[in-house]
């Protein structure tokens, strides 16, 4: 399973589709990721939007992971859950959670990424590594070195999120990241599924290069 496109839904960027179809859509792109992102819904609704994102990543191969709500993303069968800072510790919802549910977690620093990994992440995402306008309370980009600092420090799965776009795509994946999590690049876009295509394709190809 890779995490290389990690689309993450959100209907407020999402050009008035909601997140089941902006799922629908990405995957159809290719995405290998979605992840469902909503500070505003009840968790009744979380779960029913859930469970029909649910049959979508299923039906593509998809993984499929939820936001902040370890008890929604168990209630709806989901494949893991994304916990922040303000969220849950890693290792509490390690000891809730089944075997093989996966648990990503963000990270602003090397020493963070660290920590992630020695409490039980799947994965880590350094968060954010370009500035971003999408998530209010994101902080300052960490940069290409500290995403390079984090992949000689961290064996897990290392995804950047944060102002990625078809433009950097590439210099992100050459500083270490094994894949790129993304609102605006490809839900903010008139065409998804071209969006989410073409970022693929740009990430197979600086893979490539790399090897
Ligand atoms: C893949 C991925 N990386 C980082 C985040 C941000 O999580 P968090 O810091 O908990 O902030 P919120 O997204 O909950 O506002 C993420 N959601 N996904
Ligand atoms: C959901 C999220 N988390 C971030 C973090 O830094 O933790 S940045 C972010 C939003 C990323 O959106 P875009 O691809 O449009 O920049
Ligand atoms: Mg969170």
């Amino acid at each position: 399973m890779g995490y290389d496109l990690y689309v993450v839904t959100d209907e407020a960027i999402g050009r008035g589709r909601s997140h089941v179809e902006l799922a629908r859509l990405a995957v159809a792109g290719g995405a290998d990721v979605i992840q469902l992102r909503d500070k505003t819904l009840s968790g009744r609704a979380l779960l029913d939007t859930a469970l029909a994102i649910r049959e979508v990543t299923r039906d593509a191969g998809a993984l499929f992971i939820v936001n902040d709500r370890l008890d929604v993303a168990l209630a709806a069968g989901a494949d893991g859950v994304h916990l922040g800072a303000s969220d849950l510790p890693v290792e509490e919802a390690r000891r809730i959670a089944p075997p093989g549910f996966v648990i990503g977690a963000s990270a602003g620093s090397v020493d963070a990424a660290v920590r992630a990994a020695a409490t039980g992440a799947d994965y880590v995402a350094l968060s954010p590594t370009f500035a971003t306008g999408s998530k209010d309370d994101a902080g300052p980009g960490c940069g290409l070195a500290t995403l390079s600092a984090v992949r000689a420090a961290v064996s897990l799965p290392l995804v950047a999120i944060g102002g990625i776009t078809a433009a950097n795509v590439a210099d992100v994946i050459a500083a270490g990241a094994d894949g790129v999590a993304v609102i605006s690049a490809v839900v903010g876009e008139d065409n998804v599924t071209a969006a989410a295509r073409n970022l693929r394709d740009r990430i197979a190809a600086a893979k490539a290069e790399g090897r």
